[in-house]
């Protein structure tokens, strides 16, 4: 039997779980100062900082020796012009940090009411993010806000959190403030926390970490297979995703959403395929824009490669390496998708060279 990573859940759910209470709040309260635009052009807001201030303040605490991959720096911080910016953060962090939930995992993940960090503690728990990830040994990687872009327009985002261990996932924990808990009801209730470790399943949550459901990818017919795709055009593209589904006599149109949530959606049968393919040369994708919705995905059930049917290789660092893009979906729907993408991608090889 595999370990099941049981304090590694508990601890990753509660520092999800504080996160994600940290990053509704900021929502209503965001003022223009507190976004930064970082040098590929991307946004971060107080909020990506500060959720990842504190995911690192629990991990550093419960697992003093494991380093972190996180996508967030205190550069932009520590000098004269992030001064506001900074003092936003610690306040936010700490009224986190120091919340009363009354579940018992306060004092000793130093959390609750007194346990205040000073503005020094908590840029440095920002940085230790900065890992560099490698082949080897144990690793957490953190995406404090996946989907930035969704979070700023009050759409889909996900605080996302993953365990690495010797190059493979074994527990992804994903946050999703804004998702329906239930997608038959999209006007009902939202908020939910997926699960998935290795060997062990898929289960989504409540938002306070209760009521576990597992998850199962359903088989879709053909005629009900549909994509869950980028929001953004700059991420993935649109016109090779409808080119596959073409060729897959694919009816439903595409639900276009922002993050992780896509896998989640996919991991409970809300859409049938995740594409994500390069729109341009030379973005690599990041290790925690994927590691904790391949594990979910994989114990849903499903499967996981790039486009060329191979794996995804969290050994690398902190890209996934040269980019072949990302299939996943459930294993039947996976091998028609996996050929028909091929084929989209031979159209296009043969449409350049004829140019
Ligand atoms: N050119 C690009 N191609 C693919 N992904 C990109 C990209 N530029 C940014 N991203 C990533 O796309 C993520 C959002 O994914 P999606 O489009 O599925 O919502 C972003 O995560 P953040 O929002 O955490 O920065 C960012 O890491
Ligand atoms: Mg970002
Ligand atoms: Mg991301
Ligand atoms: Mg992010």
């Amino acid at each position: 039997m595999s370990l099941n990573f049981a304090a590694e859940e508990q601890v990753a759910v509660a520092a999800v779980r504080r996160a994600c209470m940290l990053t509704s709040s900021v929502f209503n309260k965001l003022v223009k100062n507190e976004t930064l635009v970082k040098g590929d052009k991307s946004p971060v807001t107080a909020g990506d900082f500060a959720a990842q201030a504190v995911v690192n303040t629990i991990l550093g605490r419960a697992f003093p020796d494991d380093p972190i991959v996180g996508e967030e720096d205190a550069n932009d911080l520590r000098v004269e012009s992030g001064a506001t910016l900074k003092n936003r953060i610690v306040e936010l962090a700490n009224e986190t940090l120091t919340a009363e939930l009354g579940i018992g995992e306060m004092a000793e993940w130093g959390l609750g009411p007194g346990q205040s960090r000073t503005a020094d503690e908590l840029l440095d728990a920002i940085d230790r993010g900065t890992y560099e990830g490698g082949r080897t040994g144990r690793m957490w990687t953190l995406d404090p806000i996946d989907g930035t872009k969704g979070f700023l327009r009050g759409e889909q985002y996900a605080v996302c959190l993953a365990l690495i261990v010797d190059a493979k996932v074994q527990l992804g924990v994903m946050g999703c403030p804004n998702l329906p808990v239930d997608a038959s009801n999209p006007d009902g209730p939202r908020g939910c926390i997926f699960v998935g470790i290795r060997g062990h399943g898929s289960k989504q949550l409540t938002m306070s970490g209760s009521d576990p459901r597992p998850l199962k990818i359903p088989t879709f017919a053909d005629e009900e297979l549909n994509f869950l795709e980028s929001v953004e055009a700059a991420h993935s593209s649109h016109s090779f995703n409808d080119r596959v589904a073409q060729l897959l006599g694919i009816k439903r149109a595409p639900i276009r959403m922002d993050s992780q949530a896509k896998y989640c959606c996919l991991a409970r049968g809300d859409g049938g395929v995740y594409l994500r393919m390069p729109t341009g040369v030379g973005y690599k994708e990041k290790i925690w824009d994927h590691a904790s919705g391949s594990v979910l995905v994989e114990e849903a059930g499903g499967v996981i490669t790039d486009s060329r049917g191979e794996p995804l290789d969290f050994g690398l660092g902190r890209t996934l390496g040269e980019n072949y893009g990302v299939i996943a979906a459930g294993k039947a729907a996976h091998v028609k998708v996996l050929a028909a993408v091929k084929q989209a991608k031979e159209e296009e090889a043969k449409s350049k060279g004829n140019l």
